[in-house]
């Protein structure tokens, strides 16, 4: 049973992932660490996120991770991420990895770039018949974007972009979001990242914190020990449920100071 958390509040949850031995904190971006914005490269993350980003990351047996569905070129560039950050990245929904002191680890399967780019030459004709609707080239795939279209519009061009794809490129993995529909050669979902990341670090607890039915891969292998915050509406199996972004910093104080004190 999913309760809503209000800042200013304990909660059991709360203190027990703080008081795990190796924690990592997994943050999925838009939505969650970023409030939406019309522009998909002019998103960043809160400022007071970044503050307790910070904090948390200073802490020992402690890890936090940006989880995305972006490409990991654009969610480098998104998080303002540099080579000497402490800050985990897993991008194209848990195909890509950044890890502190070893950078970008390889592929673990071949990318189909020439099916992807097949794949673009079809979807940008459509998009472009389309007022409002926009277009995201992704490592693995493509994202067509609908946050300034019409609902009737939206509703036109997903249409016929499905038919597109069932009928050329009927294996890759489809993702409806919040006014975006992608399509991946990449199986993997936040689940997988999830997995990696827990092995990485030998995680004895993982706060995993998204917005997006994609985020619910990830919640759907969260554990006893783990915890799973939910931000705003939406069918979900995470523990916790916040308001938004903006109560998604007051959320991580809380962990920071509970953690920052038992470790004093
Ligand atoms: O897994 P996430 O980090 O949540 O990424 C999911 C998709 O987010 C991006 O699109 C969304 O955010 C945009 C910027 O706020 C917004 O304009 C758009 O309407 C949203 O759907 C991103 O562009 C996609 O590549 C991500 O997969």
């Amino acid at each position: 049973m999913t309760r809503t958390w209000t800042p200013g509040t304990s909660d059991a949850a709360l203190t027990a992932i703080a008081r795990t031995p190796r924690l990592v904190v997994a943050l999925d971006f838009d939505g969650t660490a970023s409030p939406f914005v019309l522009e998909p490269m002019s998103a960043r993350a809160l400022p007071e996120i970044v503050a307790q980003v910070e904090r948390l990351s200073a802490l020992p047996d402690t890890v936090v991770a940006y989880v995305s569905g972006r490409s990991m070129d654009d969610l480098r560039v998104i998080t303002e991420h540099h080579d000497d950050s402490p800050v985990v990245l897993a991008g194209s929904h848990g195909a890509q990895y950044w890890y502190p002191g070893i950078g970008l680890t390889e592929p673990v399967a071949e990318a189909r770039d020439a099916e992807r780019d097949d794949l673009w030459a079809a979807v940008r004709p459509i998009v472009a018949k389309y007022d409002g609707v926009e277009f995201e080239p992704k490592t693995y795939g493509v994202g067509v974007h609908t946050r300034g279209a019409a609902p009737e519009v939206e509703e036109a061009v997903f249409a016929e972009v499905d038919a597109l794809v069932a009928e050329r490129f009927p294996q890759w993995r489809r993702r409806p979001g919040h006014h975006v529909l992608e399509f991946s050669s990449r199986a993997e979902g936040k689940d997988a990242a999830m997995v990696a990341l827990r092995a990485q670090f030998d995680a004895t607890g993982i706060l995993f914190a998204g917005d997006d039915v994609t985020d619910e891969d990830a919640m759907g292998v969260l554990g006893e020990g783990d915890l799973g915050v939910r931000v705003g509406e939406g069918a979900t199996s995470a523990i916790l449920r916040v308001g938004s972004p903006q109560e998604i910093a007051p959320l991580l104080s809380v962990v920071a100071d509970i953690r920052g004190a038992a470790r004093e």
